[in-house]
C-alpha cells in the first residue's frame, strides 16, 4: 500500500460518505518509541490522517491535557529533530498522512530549509503553526511549496468576515475551525451557533473543513462532524490512551463513519 496524500484520504473518505476523523497526539509522549506504536493502533483504527504534535515550552493555544503531554515529552527529552528522525525510520510502516502541529519557534531554531526538506523525507503531508499568521506565512511559504507540504489555517469563531474568507481561501489541505473560544481541551456543551459558523467556512471553502477544540464524545463527533466534512480530537485521544482505554478509541474513530450513524 502507498502513503496516500492529504487530499487523496479526504476524497476517499467523502467518497464513501463518512467524516473524517483526525487524532491529535503528542510526539514523545511516553517516550519516543511508542509514537510509532499510537500510529500504527490509529492507523488500524481507521482514521483519516493524524495530526503530531511537537513539544514546545511555550504553547499559546493548548490546554490543560496538552500541555500536560507537551510537558512529559519534554522531560523525556524529545526534540523536532528526533521526532523527524524517528518517523523517518518508520515512513513505510506509515499509510496515513501525517500533519505536524509545531509553534514556529522551533521551526525557525532548525531551520526553515532544512526542516521543510526533513519533514518531506519523514513523510509528513501537511504543518499546521498556530502562531504563524496569514500575513507572516511568506517567511516559510516557498519551501514548503518545494517539498509539497500543505499549511493547514485555522479560523476562528472570532475571525471578522473578510479574514475568515483570506484565511480560509490560504488554507491548503483542509481548514481547522476552531469551535471554541480559547484554549484546547474536552469540555461538554456545544451549542447551536456552530452551524451558522461552519456553513460560512464552507461557503468560502474548496477544501474539507474540519472542526476541533473541544470534542470529545462519539455523539459530537457524529453530531459536529455532520455539519462539516469531519473532526480533529486531541485531549481526549491523549486520556484515553493514558487510561488504557483502546476500545474507547476506537469506537470514537468510528462514530464519524455513515455505517455507524445509520
Ligand atoms: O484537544 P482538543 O480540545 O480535542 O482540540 C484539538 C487540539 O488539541 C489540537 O488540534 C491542538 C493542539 N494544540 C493546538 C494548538 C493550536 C491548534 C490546535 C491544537
Amino acid at each position: 500500500m502507498t502513503k496516500t496524500d492529504l487530499n487523496e484520504a479526504f476524497q476517499v473518505v467523502h467518497k464513501r460518505g463518512d467524516k473524517a476523523f483526525v487524532p491529535y497526539i503528542m510526539a514523545g509522549d511516553g517516550g519516543l518509541h511508542s509514537l510509532g506504536e499510537k500510529i500504527a493502533f490509529l492507523e488500524k483504527a481507521g482514521v483519516t490522517a493524524i495530526e503530531i504534535g511537537i513539544p514546545f515550552s511555550d504553547p499559546v493555544a493548548d490546554g490543560p491535557t496538552i500541555q500536560q503531554a507537551g510537558s512529559r515529552a519534554l522531560k523525556e527529552g524529545t526534540s523536532l529533530r528526533a521526532i523527524l528522525d524517528h518517523l523517518s525510520g518508520i515512513r513505510n510502516q506509515v499509510h496515513v498522512p501525517l500533519i505536524l502541529m509545531t509553534y514556529l519557534n522551533p521551526v525557525y531554531k532548525y531551520g526553515v530549509e532544512t526542516f521543510s526538506k526533513d519533514a518531506k523525507e519523514a513523510g509528513v503531508s501537511g504543518l499546521i503553526i498556530p502562531d504563524l499568521p496569514i500575513e507572516q506565512a511568506g517567511v516559510i511559504k516557498p519551501y514548503l511549496k518545494q517539498e509539497n507540504l500543505a499549511l493547514i489555517q485555522l479560523v476562528t469563531l472570532t475571525s471578522p468576515a473578510e479574514r475568515m474568507q483570506k484565511i480560509v481561501e490560504a488554507s491548503e489541505g483542509f481548514v481547522y475551525a476552531v469551535t471554541v473560544n480559547g484554549i484546547t481541551g474536552a469540555r461538554s456543551n456545544v451549542s447551536d451557533y456552530l452551524e451558522s459558523y461552519l456553513n460560512r467556512i464552507k461557503k468560502y471553502s474548496d477544501t474539507p473543513v474540519l472542526a476541533g477544540f473541544g470534542i470529545s464524545t462519539p455523539e459530537q463527533v457524529r453530531d459536529i462532524g455532520g455539519k462539516c466534512d469531519g473532526v480533529v480530537v486531541g485531549s481526549k485521544i491523549i486520556s484515553l490512551w493514558e487510561e488504557g482505554k483502546y476500545e474507547e478509541i476506537q469506537e470514537l474513530v468510528e462514530s464519524g463513519k455513515s455505517k455507524t450513524a445509520l
